[in-house]
Parts: structure tokens; sequence; C-alpha cells
């Protein structure tokens, strides 16, 4: 039986993770104060692409995954963004992958830190919503409308490592 590729998941940044998206966390500095000085805005981290159709909020409560994990299928959305918020304070895991046309190419494993979240462009390929190690609650923004917005692959098991 061949071993599956295996891949290390890595501490994920702005930089590398602009080719899918972006993450969601206060920024240095504030966009503006608001709220008679009281309250920070820090504005406008993502924007919400509903491909005609409507933004829709979601929690999803999942089961976690622990590492190593085995990662089968990767998804895409190519008509919405989708954004994750966790609502608790744990680290989690985002796996992403580059369009190799049409396919999707080798994941990527991102260790998300406690309290930060991410958004999906649309058509990015990605693994489905995985919390580390605790059940976890995630805030959920994304495209309710027609069309098919669901892609799946199922792809060569590739073992994701601490
Ligand atoms: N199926 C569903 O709503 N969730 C997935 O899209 C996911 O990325 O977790
Ligand atoms: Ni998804």
């Amino acid at each position: 039986m061949e071993d599956n590729m295996t891949i290390k998941a890595t501490p994920v940044t702005a930089e590398a993770f602009a080719p899918f998206g972006e993450l969601l966390a206060t920024r240095e500095k504030a966009s503006k104060m608001i709220n008679a000085g009281r309250c920070e805005r820090h504005h406008a981290l993502a924007t919400v692409e509903r491909g005609g159709g409507e933004a829709i909020i979601s929690i999803f409560r999942s089961e976690p995954v622990s590492l190593p994990y085995d990662c089968a299928l990767l998804e895409r959305h190519p008509l919405g963004s989708q954004a994750f918020v966790p609502l608790g304070s744990q680290p989690w895991l985002s796996v992403v992958a580059h369009d190799e046309g049409g396919k999707p190419g080798a994941p990527i494993a991102f260790l998300i830190p406690a309290g930060m979240g991410v958004n999906l462009r649309a058509g990015v390929w990605h693994g489905v919503l995985t919390p580390l190690d605790q059940p976890a609650d995630f805030l959920v923004v994304d495209r309710e409308g027609d069309g098919v917005n669901l892609e799946e692959v199922a792809i060569a098991p590739v073992t994701i490592t601490a």
C-alpha cells in the first residue's frame, strides 16, 4: 500500500493566504473610531461575493479533526465566497489549494491562530471546515441562491502533520 503524500501545516500569514482570500482579524490600526470613540471599526476586512444570490449568515457546529489528518476531498464554491469566523478560542486548520486547469493542485495546510477567521474567495479550492482537537462553532458567511455553488473533487489522500 503506497504511503500518502505528507505535508506540514504551517502558521498562516496574510501574504501566504492572499492567493486564496483574506484573514479576518483586527488590524494593527483601526480603520476608524466609532460610537463616540468607544469602538474601533476594522472596516471591510473582506468582501462577500454572492454571485447574484444572497449573502447568508450561519453557524457551523463542527466536530474536530486531529493532526495527522488525511485530507481526501477538496471543494470550491464557484459562485460565492465563504468566510469562517471561530466563535471560540481554539486554533484551527484551513486547507486550500491553487487551481490547476479546473482541478485542485497540491493541498496547502495553514494553522489559523485562535480567534482569527478566514474569507475564501469565490472559486478557491479548500478542504471542509476543520476545527482542531475540540468541537467548535464558527460563524459562516456565504452565498445562497440559484446555480450550482459546490464542486467537490476526491484527491489522493494527503496526510497533514503538525
Ligand atoms: N458544505 C458546507 O456548507 N461547508 C463547506 O462548504 C465547508 O467549506 O466547510
Ligand atoms: Ni466550503
